[in-house]
């Protein structure tokens, strides 16, 4: 059953590049992606519109086992529309506010064991690209190929303040680089999943590459899996 759906996970911190690295792969390959991290943000969002306080893991796990949540792709834009009890949210989780929130109830072990299956049955026949924090060591450890992509903070940092500014927003860099390291600390910290490369992932600085040299490396690294028969040959396109 595994060499029919096979699994690519795609780990790290915020900012490393996970998005941009699995949006290309699934145009490449024509696999599925999993957002883990819009899975955790949509949660977070729902719980600030219930004002359920976001370290209230007795209110937050029912909320998060009856998450009203679809994805759904939109041909148009060619990409996901994410529709939060009947209300687009696409655009309103991706914020700085939105994206704290969702590293606090993200840290609840009860929390995550809820979203467990959710995130399970985005496994697909087309094969699965999964985006997040544990999918290599948690949600897929069977996953025929693991990438932990990082950079420093201080890069980070910068394609967020320049992301963010393009999009017309009010930040600071100096504010940014604060969040990335208290995101980071509650994430590399927490008692249940934290953010550490799995033993079989291959790590990937990208501190020093742009996005188009970061794909190309990952590409090498899907190649080389073919090679091993981790990898069927007909999963990979030219
Ligand atoms: N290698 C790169 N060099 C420079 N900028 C990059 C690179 N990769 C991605 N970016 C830009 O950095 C920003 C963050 O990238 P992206 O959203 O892919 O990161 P992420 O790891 O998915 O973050 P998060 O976990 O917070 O969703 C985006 O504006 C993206 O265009
Ligand atoms: N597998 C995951 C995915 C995400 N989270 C938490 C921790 C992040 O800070 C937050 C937002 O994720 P992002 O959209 O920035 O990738 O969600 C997690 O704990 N596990």
């Amino acid at each position: 059953m595994q060499a029919s759906m096979p699994v690519i996970t795609i780990d790290g911190p915020s900012g490393s590049g996970k998005g941009t690295v699995c949006r290309l792969l699934a145009q490449k390959l024509g696999w599925d992606v999993l957002d883990s991290g819009a899975i955790y943000r949509v949660l977070a969002l729902a719980a600030l519109h219930h004002q359920i306080a976001l370290d209230s893991e007795e209110a937050l796990v029912p909320l998060a086992a009856n998450l009203d949540v679809q994805f759904e792709f939109d041909n148009e834009t060619d990409s996901s529309k994410i529709i939060l009890e009947g209300e687009e949210v696409t655009h309103g989780i991706r914020n700085e506010e939105v994206g704290a929130a969702a590293s606090k109830v993200a840290a609840l072990p009860r929390v995550r064991e809820a979203l467990l299956r959710r995130q399970r049955a985005f496994r697909s026949e087309n094969g699965l690209i999964a985006d997040g924090r544990d999918m290599g060591t948690v949600v897929f450890p069977d996953a025929e190929v693991k990438i932990y992509l990082t950079a420093s903070a201080e890069e980070r940092a910068e394609r967020r303040f320049k992301e963010l500014k393009e999009r017309g927003l009010d930040v600071t860099l100096g504010g940014l680089l604060e969040d990335i390291k208290a995101r980071d600390e509650r994430d590399m910290n927490r008692s249940v999943a934290p953010l550490v490369p799995a033993d079989d992932a291959i790590t990937v600085d990208t501190t020093q590459l742009n996005a188009e040299q970061v794909f190309a490396q990952v590409n090498k690294i899907l190649e080389d899996a073919v090679l091993a028969g981790k990898l069927p040959h007909t999963s990979i396109k030219d």
